[in-house]
């Protein structure tokens, strides 16, 4: 399998050469030549793999340049119950994401259930192993540049924290993330892990690991390696959880879903996306966002507008307060018919700080093939969400995956269950869980006590060339 870039301009490379990098170099994401398609019969042998055996089949139809044996061993070494061990009491760990059924052909697919408590940690523990296996084989080293909105971030360092040969370097939005997040990420005292909280929103850190990306001498130098959803690994890892989720909510392969994907950059739904181009029968990928719906505007309206920092709200489901979308330019890339000319224009006006509009144009009258549905949440709709779910089913959930029920009720079609993408627990928001319901969310034991810890994090201004000084002078 072969990776070639979004704008077209890049040669085509393998999975283990572009795993370490982040933007190809010119500018675009990597995507797979073709995306497999899985044949009745595969998908009839699928059902009822455990998650290990499911994530060996899925990956091993992308990542063609590790021998299967190691992939298998890496595979197995991830996705264990001692890592995912965090559900909820009463659900068996081993399944590693349990689907919960509200009532029936309403569902949650539980993905927090990792070591940082959010969906992240389902690709993230799998990218920390393949990165080691690749550098111990390369003799090489390398330095993560990363940035997060509250979830990204922790995954990224505990997944790597303590792994030979590798740094991180994790940008923040100052006071933006919750206090738990804030705790989960700055409390680390590993000598590889760098916090770096820069005065801005998510878009101006993403922005700057663009920039960084970007410069080619710069990036060669210094070995810069990124593990946001712009890696293709991180995307290609969400895609298993979709055919699993499909098993556990239907009892034949004859059946259709619907799935509702909290959204913010585009990873997670873009990973349902490939799952569906890869046959898995999903009847509608629901997308949700919150406050920031520059998303939801474009599946209305076919206008893509990201939002300056300044437009960007602050809100209780942090995680998604993202206004630049990274990962909708893999989208647009087959929406237009996978051609890298269209793509390349439009987002030179995105680039630019612009807008662009599909209506009217062929590409805009092919997205019903694409099956997509979408919403938007509040403050308001989350703590009804929230206490709805609570006193209907005695289930907590978090602000994030209240912002998908909200929007997954409004698009619920008879006869096909609808399950909604569990993003993160509740306790990683703790506010707004008082807010909503009047008392505490449960905190596994392991984390407890974990906000009195000491914090360690350099503040400094949303600036390229400080970011990469801090790099240099930490190499
Ligand atoms: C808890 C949570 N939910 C949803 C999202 C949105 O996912 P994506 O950015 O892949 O669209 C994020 C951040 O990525 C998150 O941390
Ligand atoms: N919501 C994310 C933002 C980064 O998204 P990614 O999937 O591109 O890493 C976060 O919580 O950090």
């Amino acid at each position: 399998m072969r990776y070639i870039s979004t704008r077209g301009q890049a040669p085509a490379e393998s999975f283990c050469d572009i795993l370490l990098g982040g933007l190809a170099p010119d500018g675009g994401l990597y995507l797979p030549e073709t995306y497999p398609r899985i044949t009745t019969e595969e998908l009839a042998r699928w059902r009822g793999l455990s998650y290990a055996g499911l994530a060996f089949e899925v990956l091993s139809r992308f990542i063609t340049d590790i021998p299967a044996a190691d992939l298998k061993a890496l595979v197995d070494k991830t996705y264990t119950a001692a890592t995912y061990c965090h559900a909820r009491p009463g659900r068996a760990a081993a399944d590693i994401t349990p689907l919960t059924t509200l009532e029936p052909g309403l569902h949650l697919l539980e993905l927090s259930n990792g070591p940082t408590l959010a969906f992240k940690d389902m690709a993230m523990q799998l990218l920390g192993n393949l990165f080691e296996y690749v550098l111990d084989k390369r003799g090489e080293t390398i330095n993560i540049l990363g940035a997060t909105s509250g979830d990204t971030g922790s995954a990224a360092e505990y997944a790597m924290r303590g792994k030979h040969g590798v740094r991180v370097f994790m940008l923040s939005p100052e006071g933006k993330m919750s206090a738990f997040q804030r705790a989960q990420m700055y409390s680390l005292q590993d000598d590889n892990i760098f916090n770096i909280a820069v005065r801005g929103m998510f878009d101006d850190a993403q922005d700057i690991v663009k920039a960084v990306s970007n410069d080619a001498a710069f990036k060669a130098q210094y070995k810069i390696g990124a593990v946001n959803s712009i890696n293709w690994a991180r995307v290609a890892a969400q895609i298993v959880y979709y055919f699993k989720g499909y098993f556990e909510a239907t009892k034949s392969n004859d059946e259709q879903v619907a799935f509702s994907v909290p959204s913010g950059n585009f990873g997670n739904i873009c990973a349902g996306h490939i799952a569906r181009q890869m046959g898995l029968p999903i009847a509608c990928l629901v997308l949700a966002t919150n406050e920031n719906d520059v998303l939801d505007e474009f599946f209305r309206s076919g206008v893509y507008r990201p939002r300056k920092t300044a437009e960007t709200h602050v809100t209780s489901s942090p995680s998604m307060d993202i206004s630049k979308a990274s990962n909708f330019e893999r989208f647009v890339f087959d929406l237009v018919g996978r051609d890298p000319a269209v793509v390349r224009e439009l987002w030179q006006q995105v680039d630019g700080g612009g807008a662009f509009d599909l209506t009217g144009t062929s590409h805009w009258a092919r997205l019903p093939d694409f099956h997509f549905a979408s919403g938007r949440s509040t403050h308001t709709d989350r703590l009804a969400t929230i206490r709805v779910v609570w006193e209907k089913y005695g289930v907590m959930i978090d602000t994030h995956t209240a912002d998908g029920v909200k929007v997954a009720l409004e698009h619920r079609e008879a006869g096909v269950p609808m399950v909604v993408l569990e993003t993160a627990q509740a306790v990683k928001f703790a506010e707004t869980i008082r807010e909503a319901l009047g008392r505490e969310p449960l905190c596994p034991a392991d984390l407890e006590g974990l906000e009195k810890l000491p914090q360690r994090v350099q503040v400094m201004d949303a600036d390229v060339a400080a970011v990469k000084d801090f790099v240099v002078h930490h190499c």
